[in-house]
């Protein structure tokens, strides 16, 4: 089922009534879009006791062919976030990618997409983006501080030094928000982007891809299968996911040169699907749609009280799986640093932060993304000779198969430039561990597991530890616990040793020999306070 706009419903939610009818309502805090961006972002300060008002303008869940992949960092923030084991249990839970050449019917070779084992969660889960945005609204209906109003459309935007105009339209209902904060997460065509006069800037791919989610009894495991030049495809590249519900997704690379209102015609599309799965495949439609796409973003995605996360600031190719992991993200960075400011705990510039790391974040991933479409879409002869030199290498040969490119799949970026950071003290040798800038690493905890234990505040990871932590830092100290060697593995750990873990879990500081004082002055560096 559709809407007026065509876009496939998946489920209905109707068009809030607001209480009330003030002409104007101030909010401490407006976001904009309902898509997983936002609604992780609303989870994620709501549980940090903000109040929140999160408008849509869709009064439905829509269908169609969406994110479907979730990596481990997603899953990681979406544990943090109190959804990250239902969300599990749902979804298609994998690990390996494979990668095929020509006719041949075995792959070139394989891939593990979580190389480090030992960690609560898997590499990745397929879930449709319906199934996550259901989930997130169903936590965010339990939190009496965070308001969903669905059918509200934002049609004007005006942002001061101390807030933000909001225009918003609603069936029967004209009114307009005072808000301290606006986040816009609405999405590649944001309403709050074009209302400010902001653009992208970056590249526009001329290729046309086609996703065709299809519905049927397939035997082919729970792995990513990726195809350069296949038979069924010849000269373009074509990719398969398993998603729940017996439902797969099928993406086929088409060119540029096509007739778009054919290519998605049942017939053609079927026709690609029979030619890969063979004839006598049954199978039904879910969705077909054609896409195209580019590697750009805004600027700045920070402009004085408005803040963009998500689409709404930076677009990649599906490819890696980095758009909507890319915009989780994000929604992990701003979450804690907007709570703070919300709280006068920190000052505006903690939110420059957020603005350096979410867009170097940004950037990696578009940089992964053009490479990878690059590598998939020779557009010369020479690099069509590289391209398949290095798939002949790749079948037999290690070394080359990190130059094969049918997607780098999503991780977290890590930030080692970070203002939030404060450098190794001289002196500290650290060979290995996890160092200031990156995501902390995974690992057996007892019974339980270390982001797990970390939760959403300042941590202190100390290896023995002396005298009181300073105020605003849990300590976690592993003491004399002799059962936890892969975590002082992984941490480089020495007796005395300890890290100051961000409530995003990013390490921002660590020390061979640590004292209070160091650590309340990391602490206050990594709050946008440094001393
Ligand atoms: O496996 C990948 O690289 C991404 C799979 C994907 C994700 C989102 C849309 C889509 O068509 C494919």
């Amino acid at each position: 089922m559709a809407n007026v706009a065509g876009i496939p419903v998946w489920r209905e939610l109707g068009a809030s009534a607001r209480n009330g009818r003030e002409a104007v309502e101030a909010h401490p805090l407006a976001i904009v879009g309902a898509g997983p961006v936002g609604l992780a972002l609303a989870l994620d300060l709501g549980r940090r006791g903000q109040r929140v008002l999160v408008l849509s303008r869709l009064d439905f869940i829509a269908a169609g062919s969406k994110a479907i992949c979730f990596s481990k960092r997603s899953l990681d923030i979406f544990d943090r976030l109190g959804v990250g084991q239902a969300l599990v249990d749902q979804g298609v839970t994998w690990n390996v990618g494979k990668v095929f050449w020509g006719a041949g019917a075995e792959p070139i070779y394989q891939f593990d997409v979580l190389p480090v084992k030992d960690q609560q969660r898997p590499g990745f889960i397929n879930l449709q983006q319906y199934h996550v945005e259901a989930c997130l609204i169903d936590a965010l209906q339990r939190l009496p501080n965070v308001e969903l109003r669905w059918g509200h459309t934002v049609t004007a935007v005006a942002a001061d030094g101390d807030g933000v105009d909001i225009a918003v339209q609603a069936p029967g209902d004209d009114y307009r928000i005072r808000a301290q904060w606006l986040v816009a997460c609405d999405g590649s065509r944001s309403s709050v982007r074009d209302g400010l006069g902001l653009d992208f800037e970056g590249r526009v791919f001329e290729d046309n891809f086609l996703i065709a989610d299809i519905r049927m009894r397939g035997e082919h495991p729970a792995e990513r299968w990726f195809w350069f030049d296949p038979p069924f495809n010849p000269g373009q590249s074509a990719l398969m996911h398993k998603q729940p519900d017996g439902v797969w997704r099928l993406d086929f690379q088409l060119g540029w040169d096509i007739d778009r209102a054919a290519a998605v015609k049942p017939d053609n599309v079927e026709r690609y699907v029979r030619a890969m799965l063979g004839p006598q495949v049954e199978f039904s439609r879910e969705w077909y749609s054609l896409y195209t796409f580019q590697c750009r973003r805004m600027q700045r995605f920070v402009h004085g009280r408005v803040l963009f996360a998500g689409d709404s600031a930076h677009l990649v190719s599906p490819f890696g799986a980095r758009g909507c992991n890319g915009g989780l993200a994000d929604a992990d960075n701003l979450g804690w640093k907007l709570d703070r400011v919300l709280r006068g705990q920190a000052g505006t510039g903690l939110l420059d932060s957020y603005d350096f790391e979410a867009v170097l974040t940004a950037d990696e991933n578009i940089a992964h993304s053009s490479r990878s479409t690059d590598f998939m879409t020779p557009k010369c002869a020479a690099s069509r000779a590289y391209r398949d030199a290095v798939l002949e290498l790749a079948r037999e040969h290690a070394f080359a198969r990190p130059l094969v490119n049918s997607g780098r799949l999503s991780t977290a970026v890590s930030y080692p430039h970070s203002p939030l950071n404060s450098a190794d003290a001289d002196g500290d040798d650290w060979d290995g561990g996890v160092a200031p800038g990156s995501p902390a690493l995974d690992a057996p905890l007892g019974a339980g597991w270390l982001l797990r234990a970390l939760g959403d505040r300042f941590v202190l990871l100390a290896d023995g530890w002396r005298g009181e932590a300073p105020d605003g830092v849990e300590l976690l100290d592993l003491g004399e616990r002799a059962d936890l060697q892969a975590l002082r593995a992984r941490y480089a750990l020495r007796p005395g040793s300890a890290y100051l873990i961000r409530p995003d879990h990013y390490v921002c500081a660590r020390w061979r020999r640590p004292d209070r004082a160091a650590v309340a002055a990391a602490l206050a560096r990594a709050q946008g306070r440094p001393q």
